[in-house]
């Protein structure tokens, strides 16, 4: 480990000094395209408007032979196109593939300006965030870039999980982690054949009425993803960083990927992947909160005043902790609004009749 008085030095002479602080900027959808695929890359100047973050894929859903067209389209792109206020991300081949070091020397030292994040797969420990790490700066001070490149891990392996916490706080370039359901159930050897959200056969039933066990019994389907992604916000939240929950493979079924959108959310994840244009509005709507609970939370901070002490309101008891709560809640709200003038437009209604 680092000693922490050089944690914030810059790992190459003429790097950008790290950054003190993740910036907190909206990124409720995160979403994937195929920068080799024009029939997805010609929807990305409309997409814009509407998505938080493009992400430029380059691992897995990209066929082996087009990784080079996908890495070249990715950087026509970035140097071509407006993205608008939507941030521009990428995912690079595991660190381990033929790919990912020239992922790495071709975006940084020709379009490292123009990127957010850097998305890392099948990040094991911290030792693959130390080596990006350097070898960001090193490719940053060859490029003169003067912003340093922040730095995303998925979650998808056993070792990962294992180590989420070290990996959290690996780097002060770490923005955030994601979980990869698809990888994540390979690693572990679950028997499982999706791409996240949930499976009839992960269950709990109710106890038996009488001498017929098959009688009258309900069962309930359990969340699968519910520990990692708990240990997953835990670990971001310990370290100043951001969680959010991968992929929703079911692309059809917009209710269930819904709610596994808004279990993460209410675990305390920002955002989700996309991967069709339909599930942007989903993440939209799931991951800023309702008018009313911004409008109810306003008004706990304004009554409960300097924040301190016990007061009711609607027969609910509110104190300093549920003041803090609020105000996580009405300071997304805020930031949200800045960027989304439809949210700003509902968040004002409401702010009235609160
Ligand atoms: C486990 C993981 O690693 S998840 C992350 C990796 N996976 C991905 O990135 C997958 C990204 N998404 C996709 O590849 C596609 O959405 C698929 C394969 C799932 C479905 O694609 P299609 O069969 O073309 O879907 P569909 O016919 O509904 O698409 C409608 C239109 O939207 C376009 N489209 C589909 N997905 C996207 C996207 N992610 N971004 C932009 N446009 C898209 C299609 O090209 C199509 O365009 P057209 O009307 O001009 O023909
Ligand atoms: C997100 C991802 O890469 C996975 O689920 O494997
Ligand atoms: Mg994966």
């Amino acid at each position: 480990m680092r000693s922490p008085k050089d944690f914030f030095a810059p790992l190459a002479v003429g790097a950008p000094d790290p950054v003190r602080e993740i910036p907190v900027r909206p990124s409720r959808m995160i979403h994937f395209f195929d920068p080799g695929n024009e029939k997805m890359t010609a929807k990305l100047p409309d997409l814009a408007s509407k998505a938080d973050v493009l992400l430029g894929n380059l691992e897995d859903a990209v066929r082996a032979d087009r990784k080079v067209a996908a890495r070249q389209g990715l950087v026509a792109l970035a140097k071509n196109t407006d993205f608008g206020a939507a941030q521009l991300w990428t995912r690079i081949n595991s660190l381990d593939s033929p790919w990912a070091l020239d992922d790495l020397i071709t975006l940084v030292t020709e379009v490292g300006d123009r990127l957010d994040v850097i998305m890392v797969p099948k990040v094991d420990g911290a030792q693959d965030i130390h080596y990006v790490d350097r070898l960001l700066a090193q490719l940053e001070a060859r490029a003169g870039l003067r912003r340093p490149l922040l730095v995303h891990a998925i979650l998808e392996t056993a070792s990962g999980v294992a180590n989420v916490e070290e990996i959290a706080g690996a780097s002060p370039r770490m923005q955030g982690i994601s979980l990869g359901p698809a990888d994540l159930a390979a690693s572990r050897r679950m028997k499982t054949t999706r791409v996240g959200g949930g499976h009839p056969g992960y269950l709990v039933r109710s106890d038996p009425a009488g001498d017929d066990l098959h009688a009258g019994r309900t069962t309930y389907q359990q969340d699968l993803w519910h520990y990692t992604v708990a240990r997953m916000v835990d670990a971001c939240a310990a370290n100043g960083i951001l969680p959010y929950y991968g992929p929703f493979g079911d692309i059809r079924d917009v209710v269930a990927c819904e709610d596994q959108f808004r279990n993460a959310f209410l675990l305390g994840c920002v955002g989700a992947w996309t991967l069709h244009p339909v599930q942007i509005e989903i993440a939209r709507k799931v991951f800023s909160p309702s008018p009313e609970d911004v409008a109810w939370a306003r008004r706990v901070i304004r009554e409960m005043g300097d924040g301190t002490g016990a007061v009711m309101i609607d027969g609910k008891m509110q104190d300093d902790a549920s003041v803090k709560q609020c105000k996580v809640v009405a300071e997304l709200a805020d930031a949200l609004a800045a960027r989304d003038p439809e949210l700003a437009k509902a968040y004002d209604a409401v702010k009235e009749t609160s």
